[in-house]
């Protein structure tokens, strides 16, 4: 069986791991291979590559920096379709569901293209005072990125394209449970011309994390997963002096107005609690109900009895399995701890078992109704297919709920009042709004990031916060020729005119 190596200064390699864990295969429930669990060693080998690689890489030319860019997204284009099976088989989720992530991954890498010509600082002309002052966007060194399972091709394209287009060197750190995506990219990186040593992947789990942390060769980390790893990547990198953003996990609610129209909010109500099996941090995961909730129960509860579950890569399935046997454990002891605080189950996933793949890791739609705020169901992140339906009495208790519940990633309102909406947007505290849509999905040209426990440290993924992440500003106050007649105070402190 196939042990998954580390990527590092353009070769793979085994390092001196000597542990490794077993990568299942969700549909089956088999052992598909093994990834390395790397060692401070393999990290301490990775960032010496990288350090090595940032000489000369953040000299290069910007026409040689978007060359490369520019062939990365071609490759990786080109080779979409091998890369969202690889994802498919390892994570479960469907074909489309792998082909779209890698296609949100492209846009990333397609708004990286064009970051090293438009990679500015400021000029301020102080040309009365005889100087020119202007300021300019430098790399930062080695950046790391230490991402989840749920989307193991798009989160660390969040990352690596934009971290890379500005001049720095990565060192990537992806989940073991689904890790043999990172070494695929790896390799279309050195294709497109990326110079060897600038992108690595080291496997692993706590360990190779704790070493990436404490590194003093690592200038920043990017993390993306739950919330309790989250805090604490964050306040460990931080003790050691490095740029931080780390992204959290989520409790996204939808909230329907009596005056929405129902049919069309149920079909995004399941579209957005189901897609993906639930594991996705923009999924909806508790629906609020204002108005005629057992209507909308009725038909969120009929068409999450429709969704057809099956493996990945069977076309006619919609949902695939979730990542583990414990996630499915979890999940399946979740609704029934909800059942017996007193929710009443609406669609019921518990036990299915589909023909041919009985030892898979499925679980089926699920709408688990009459929750109620105090219910573990409710304040645990579930990440999985289960949709929790509160009932609200108006539209401002709705508001507090979702304001008092720790998570603040993203929400939803289905209405037609346009005033309504506003003042939704206005009242909730959360990073992403949609306004008869679902939660909506981040996109390459804007900065995104959640609120309160969703977002730790104070910058926000890609777009152009990414940018900012990624390099730091110098400032030159200048002076020609040197001798020219010259007052420091005319121009710090300028006399009145
Ligand atoms: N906010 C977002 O945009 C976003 C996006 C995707 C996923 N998520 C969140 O990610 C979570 C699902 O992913 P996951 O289960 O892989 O998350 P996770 O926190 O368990 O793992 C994330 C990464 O941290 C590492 N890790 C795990 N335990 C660790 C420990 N004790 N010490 C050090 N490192 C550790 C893992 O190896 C992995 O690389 C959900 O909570 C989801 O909401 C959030």
């Amino acid at each position: 069986m196939a042990t998954i190596e580390h990527w590092i200064d353009g070769a793979a390699t085994g390092g001196v791991s000597t542990r490794s864990a077993p990568v299942f295969q969700p549909a089956t429930g088999r052992q598909q291979h093994s990834v390395l669990l790397g060692e401070p060693a393999d990290v301490d080998a990775a960032v010496h590559a990288a350090t090595v690689a940032f000489a000369e890489w953040s000299q290069a030319s910007l026409s040689r920096r978007t060359q490369v860019l520019f062939a990365f997204r071609e490759l990786v284009n080109a080779h979409s379709r091998e890369i969202a099976e690889i994802v498919s088989d390892e994570h479960g989720k469907v074909l489309s569901d792998a082909a779209g992530e890698v296609q949100r991954g492209l846009e990333v890498i397609e708004f990286a293209c064009g970051i090293p010509q438009l990679l500015k600082g400021a000029y301020s002309d102080q040309a009365s005072a005889g100087v020119d002052v202007f300021s300019f966007r430098e790399p930062l060194g080695v950046v790391a990125g230490i991402t989840p399972f749920n989307f193991p091709a798009m989160v660390p394209m969040w990352m690596h394209p934009i971290a890379i287009a500005c001049g720095n060197t990565f060192v990537l750190k992806p989940s073991e449970r689904d890790p043999s995506s990172a070494g695929f990219v790896a390799r279309l990186w050195q294709r497109a011309g990326l110079p060897d040593g600038v992108f690595n992947v080291v496997h692993g789990d706590r360990v190779a994390v704790d070493a990436i942390l404490d590194h003093p060769g690592i200038a920043a980390v990017s993390f993306v997963g739950s919330t309790p790893i989250a805090r604490y990547i964050h306040q460990r990198a931080s003790a050691t002096g490095k740029r931080v953003q780390a992204l959290g996990g989520a409790k996204n609610h939808a909230v329907v107005l009596p005056d929405a129209d129902l049919d069309f909010a149920a079909e995004h109500l399941v579209a957005s609690a189901f897609g993906s099996a639930g594991e996705r941090c923009m999924a909806i995961s508790a629906a609020v109900l204002v108005g005629d909730a057992d209507r909308l129960v009725d038909l969120v509860a009929a068409r999450a009895a429709d969704v057809k579950v099956g493996p990945g890569r069977d076309p006619a399935s919609e949902m695939g399995p979730v990542i583990t046997a414990a996630a499915k454990e979890r999940i399946e002891n979740l609704i029934t701890v909800g059942e017996r605080q007193g929710a009443t189950v609406a669609a019921d996933g518990r036990g299915l078992k589909i023909p041919g793949y009985e030892d898979g890791f499925f679980v089926g739609p699920t709408v688990i109704d009459r929750v109620t705020p105090a219910m573990d169901v409710y304040t645990q992140e579930i990440f999985g297919p289960v949709l929790s339906v509160v009932r609200s009495a108006d539209v401002d208790q709705a508001i507090s709920m979702i304001n008092s519940n720790p998570y603040g990633n993203g929400t939803a309102v289905f209405t037609n009042s346009g005033e309504a909406a506003r003042r939704f947007q206005r009242g909730v505290h959360v990073g992403m709004i949609g306004v008869n849509v679902p939660i909506p999905v981040p996109m390459a040209y804007y900065s995104f990031g959640g609120w309160k426990d969703s977002l730790f440290g104070q910058s926000h993924i890609y777009g152009p916060d990414g940018v900012d992440f990624c390099t730091r500003a110098k400032v030159v106050t200048q002076r020609w020729p040197a001798t020219s007649a010259f007052s420091e105070a005319s121009l710090h402190f300028p006399t009145a005119r």
